[in-house]
């Protein structure tokens, strides 16, 4: 009987279990949506209940498919959408709030009177933990729980709340409340963690007033992290990673030597950029992050975040209802002449990189009477190449050029859409013939803590390009089509 590896990926909008071979092959995925909850203007939140149940569900119906026990899962690893912020209770396992999302921009009068209070913070904590003081980030989302549950203060003081990413959370209910762990690239997303160092920082618990007694334990992220309680799959399972799904894409897409990068296009776009033993801090508002530690060795990350990738595009589906599927986008795309002079900003919740602009919003701007539904798709998908431009261009300036970009996502089957991405990047685009690169990045990380794969040069070796897109646009138009982009985003700015 074949043995097989369980990757979980706790996403934004769905959750998913996926059977890896021990060659880093894909055999089967089960995938569950869940409601998003937005109680409020730019809030948004997920039931705890719905991210465990929907995990737990997955995993038992692909076992329950594919005839295998607990015994036939070599090790469970898991990826998760990253600085989603949970606070449960010690004794009980409850969560004391729903999960805070990492899109919720509740915090952003709180972040920047914390900035306004202190001009040299920003920097300070950027050089920490390579962030800045923005929502995004787990930090003032825990603050917010701790001043606004009824309570939740004065227990996190006595010790009895926890706090987890995503990630942790699983953790947490997978092992029965015995593990209180995360990785360090999860760690790192938190605000609170010092990159160099490797360790939660005093200096920062205390800004945010936030009791050390909340937080996790911050492992490799191939590691054991303990096991499966046998209640859950009819038998222990070893878990034996974890990381954010970002990074678990990087370690997907085999982008192991400094320089490489890849971008995955999915609700959300991030770009990373493997910087080797180096910290890189950049000066263009980019995120330094971990992109994987084994063996207790860091190796870092530049990264920019963009919100709205695919989210565009099903706001353009489900919000105006221009078109059906998503991937009626391309043809749309394809029968409008790209001089259409319309051009959508996605600011839905703010800019992220490089802007870090929570208090803009979108825009639509030059309108005309003819304009119409294919115009509009049309720059909602070039939005998406737009804002990864703006990445490359900052990491440039920030003096990296990533020697080749890999992308992957639910967006990139969208050939139109990669066209015009190589067309606006002014180099060559490769898409991996895996598309869930997540999965089996985490899947590879724990094959490399089962000793399944030698190293990391053993996993490279499993890369397989599906289709390289190079450029084709004449370079006057390409700078005059993101001169436009440059003049319009200006527009919405707020800071
Ligand atoms: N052919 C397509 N063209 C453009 N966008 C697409 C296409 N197919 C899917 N999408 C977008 O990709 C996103 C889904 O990607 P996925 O990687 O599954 O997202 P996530 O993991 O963030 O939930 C959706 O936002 C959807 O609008
Ligand atoms: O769930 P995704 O794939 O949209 O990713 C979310 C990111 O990890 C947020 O930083």
């Amino acid at each position: 009987m074949s043995r097989y590896l369980l990757a979980v990926d706790q996403g934004t909008t769905s959750s998913r279990a996926v059977l890896v071979d021990t060659q880093g092959c894909i055999k089967d995925m089960v995938q569950r949506d869940f409601t998003q909850h937005y109680p409020k203007p730019s809030w948004v939140e997920h039931n705890p209940r719905d991210l465990w149940h929907t995990v737990l569900d997955c995993c038992r119906q692909l076992l329950k498919e594919n005839q295998l026990k607990a015994t036939d899962i070599i090790g469970l690893a898991i990826t998760n959408q990253r600085e989603t912020t949970l606070i449960w209770d010690k004794q009980s396992g409850e969560p004391i709030y729903p999960a805070i999302v990492w899109q919720d921009r509740r915090t952003a009068d709180y972040c920047q009177k914390l900035a306004e209070s202190d001009p040299t913070l920003e920097e300070k904590l950027q050089k920490k933990t390579g962030l800045l003081l923005d929502p995004y980030f787990c930090a003032s989302k825990i603050r917010w729980i701790l001043d606004n549950v009824p309570d939740a203060k004065q227990k996190a003081e006595q010790g009895q709340l926890l706090f987890g990413t995503v990630d942790c959370y699983l953790l947490w209910k997978l092992t029965d409340g015995k593990v209180h762990a995360t990785d360090a690239t999860n760690a790192s997303r938190t605000l609170l963690f010092e990159i160099h160092q490797q360790k939660w920082d005093p200096e920062l618990l205390e800004l945010f007033d936030i009791p050390t007694s909340l937080l996790p334990q911050v492992q490799d992220s191939a590691y054991h992290y303990g096991e499966v309680d046998p209640q859950w799959f009819g038998g222990a399972i070893p878990i034996l990673a974890i990381a954010g799904d970002q990074q678990a894409a990087l370690v997907g897409q085999c982008c192991f030597q400094t320089g490489m990068a890849k971008s995955t296009y999915g609700t959300g776009c991030f770009l990373m950029l493997n910087t080797g033993e180096k910290a890189l801090h950049s000066k263009n508002r980019l995120l330094t992050t971990l992109a994987y530690r084994l063996n207790g060795k860091p190796t870092y990350a530049l990264e920019g975040s963009i919100f709205m990738a695919g989210a565009t595009i099903q706001w353009l589906r489900d919000g105006l209802h221009l078109i059906e599927q998503a991937g009626e986008s391309e043809q749309l795309a394809r029968e409008v002449d790209i001089n259409h002079g319309v051009l959508l900003v996605p600011a839905f919740t703010g800019l992220g990189a490089p802007y870090w602009d929570p208090d803009a919003r979108g825009a639509i701007l030059g309108l005309t009477r003819d304009t119409g539904i294919k115009e509009i798709v049309s720059a909602g998908l070039q939005s998406v190449c737009y804002q990864t431009k703006d990445l490359q261009k900052a990491m440039e300036a920030d003096g990296v050029r990533p020697v080749s970009l890999k992308v992957d996502g639910g967006m990139v089957k969208n050939d139109w859409l990669m066209q015009f991405l190589a067309d606006m990047l002014g180099g060559e685009v490769q898409r991996s013939k895996v598309n869930e690169t997540t999965v089996l990045g985490v899947a590879y990380l724990a094959g490399l803590q089962a000793g399944i794969y030698d190293s990391l040069e053993d996993i490279a070796k499993r890369w397989q390009l599906d289709k390289a897109f190079s450029p084709k646009m004449s370079k006057d138009k390409r700078d005059a089509l993101y001169s436009q982009w440059q003049q319009g985003v200006k527009r919405i700015q707020t800071r």
